[in-house]
């Protein structure tokens, strides 16, 4: 059988496949090659990167001649290093590798050739500054290109180096979504993982990422702090200053012991307590759709860090505890016996010696390694690649459900340990002691989870977070022309039509942090 074309309209068919093909092959060579503008740092990590994932590259210099190109160094032997106008006119994807304030120089002659090119801004701010980003005047420079804001959060030398150790996300925002997508495809090439974010509007946010030292940890860690240090005073107060129970000598681990697992037990409480203050705040405004105040924003979406620092004293405690579990050390958790050695000239001789534990050691053992073991399972479940593995309904169960239950075993634990003293001491010495301050912060994050688990105040409480709106006074005047949150395409929230800047956050709190309790997850406007 002929596999030549039979007629003329064969034959213009076919020729008309084939220049289609070549032309396709040509663009995406011609998106194969990418060109750098800039020779510095940057623009040579990343050439070499492209080079070893099978792109050609073209650098872009002023000075293309003085530039070295050395071959000690493998990856520069295919590289090509050009004029700006050449770089650009061979390539149509474009990295511009070079310090913003040259921008306006370098570029503004070639507005004209970088049309419809994909232009990708790598550049960072030197420090934190409000207004637009700068991927966003780039985009106002090179009016007709397709900007992308990519690569920025990758080190010169994590672009070089295979095996650093940095986070190898790439976080991509461009407004034209063909060429948000090359860019993500090129990130993957290169062995990144791409994170969407959308418009180009969210480059604020991309480009603030290396600006900032762990902006989640910084209230957790301040609070715990805080937190840590009134429980160690109150400790050094009770301890040393009202009346003298220890030694200095026992103030490393005897006392320290003692204000680490206090401040670990009011964390946790500080974990659970604001999901139920959010459920008072829905239910006081009779609607989801007003939103929570900052400081409560704030607590809301630190609730994780917070759990894990309690976690981390918790741990921190138990190793302390294990040092000092002596009957030296934790008198009354052990039985006393004495030896009598028989009568002698004048009396007997006693010696008190203290054998096994007693019921209030056993208990407050027992209650502790269950709580730390529930511990250590909400601890692995809120790494990301565990809690993957679950669904809506299992996370939940683990995150709320054992969590206020851990919380419920620490306070058997505390209370185990101090009940017998309140009991001998008395009302006024018992609002004092520092086991009993310790709980009452607990005591009140689970009172109000019971009273949130009432079939008529959950009832209610989940249909106020499926829609329902009190009409009442107080909601009429908060969401007034707010009626739902809407996302725009651009991941932003619209009210009354237009973008709500600065609610951003807020908005993102109130989407996944109200949580929580009640409902099924249905899709992101329905989580509240
Ligand atoms: N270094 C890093 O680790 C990272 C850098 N970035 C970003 O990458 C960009 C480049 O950074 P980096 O490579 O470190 O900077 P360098 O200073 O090492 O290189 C900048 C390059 O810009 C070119 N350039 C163009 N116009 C000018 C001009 N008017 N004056 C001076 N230089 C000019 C120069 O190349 P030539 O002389 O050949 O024209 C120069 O080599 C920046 O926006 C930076 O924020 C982002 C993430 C990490
Ligand atoms: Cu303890």
């Amino acid at each position: 059988m002929s596999i030549l074309p039979k007629s003329g309209l064969d034959i213009i068919y076919h020729l008309t496949e084939v220049l289609y093909i070549q032309r396709t092959m040509n663009k995406e060579n011609k998106h194969r090659t990418i060109g750098i503008i800039g020779t510095g740092n940057f623009a040579q990590a990343f050439a070499c990167r492209l080079l070893q994932s099978g792109y050609d590259v073209i650098l872009g210099s002023r000075k293309p001649t003085e530039r070295m190109v050395s071959n000690t160094h493998d990856c520069w032997c295919n590289i090509s290093i050009t004029t700006v106008d050449e770089c650009i006119k061979n390539s149509n994807t474009i990295v511009v590798a070079i310090h913003n304030k040259h921008w306006s120089d370098t570029l503004s002659p070639f507005v004209e050739l970088l049309k419809d090119k994909i232009i990708i801004d790598v550049s960072n701010k030197k420090c934190l500054t409000k207004g637009p980003s700068n991927a966003e005047q780039l985009q106002k420079l090179l009016s007709h290109s397709l900007v992308v804001k990519a690569f920025n959060v990758v080190s010169a030398y994590d672009m070089e180096s295979q095996t650093s150790g940095g986070s190898h996300n790439v976080y991509i925002a461009s407004d034209n979504f063909v060429a948000r997508n090359t860019v993500a495809d090129l990130s993957r090439d290169l062995g990144f993982t791409p994170k969407d974010y959308g418009v180009l509007w969210n480059a604020r946010k991309i480009e603030k990422m290396p600006l900032q030292l762990f902006p989640e940890w910084k209230f957790p860690i301040g609070f715990t702090f805080l937190v840590f240090i009134i429980w160690y005073l109150y400790a050094i107060f009770i301890y040393f200053v009202e009346k003298t129970s220890y030694s200095w000598e026992q103030i490393f681990v005897k006392v320290t012991n003692k204000p680490l697992c206090m401040t670990a037990f009011t964390i946790l409480a500080c974990t659970y307590l604001p999901s139920s203050i959010a459920a008072i705040f829905q239910i006081y405004n009779g609607s989801k759709h007003v939103r929570f105040p900052g400081w409560l924003d704030t607590w809301l979406r630190t609730r994780k860090q917070l759990g894990l620092t309690a976690f981390t004293l918790a741990f921190v405690h138990v190793i302390m505890s294990v040092l000092i579990m002596s009957p030296t050390y934790l008198k009354s958790w052990y039985h006393e016996t004495e030896i009598v050695i028989p009568k002698n000239i004048t009396s007997d001789l006693h010696f008190p010696i203290r054998t096994w534990m007693t019921w209030k050691g056993e208990a407050a053992c027992l209650a502790g390694i269950i709580a730390f073991l529930g511990l250590c399972i909400l601890a692995v479940t809120s790494i990301k690649s565990v809690g993957d593995q679950l669904n809506w309904r299992e996370w939940r169960c683990i995150q709320s459900k054992l969590g206020h239950g851990v919380l419920l075993l620490s306070l058997c634990h505390v209370v185990v340990m101090g009940s017998p003293y309140w009991i001998k001491a008395g009302p006024l010495k018992t609002f004092r002691s520092i086991t009993f301050l310790s709980s009452v912060l607990p005591m009140i994050t689970l009172f109000l989870k019971l009273c949130f688990s009432l079939p008529f105040i959950s009832g209610y409480v989940k249909r106020i977070r499926h829609g329902l709106e009190r009409n009442s006074k107080r909601c009429k005047a908060k969401c007034s022309g707010f009626q739902g949150t809407v996302l725009d395409t651009k991941y932003r929230p619209i009210v009354n039509g237009k973008r709500e800047l600065n609610g951003f956050r807020t908005f993102e709190a109130s989407l996944e942090d109200t949580d929580i309790d009640n409902c099924q997850c249905n899709g992101a406007t329905n989580l509240v």
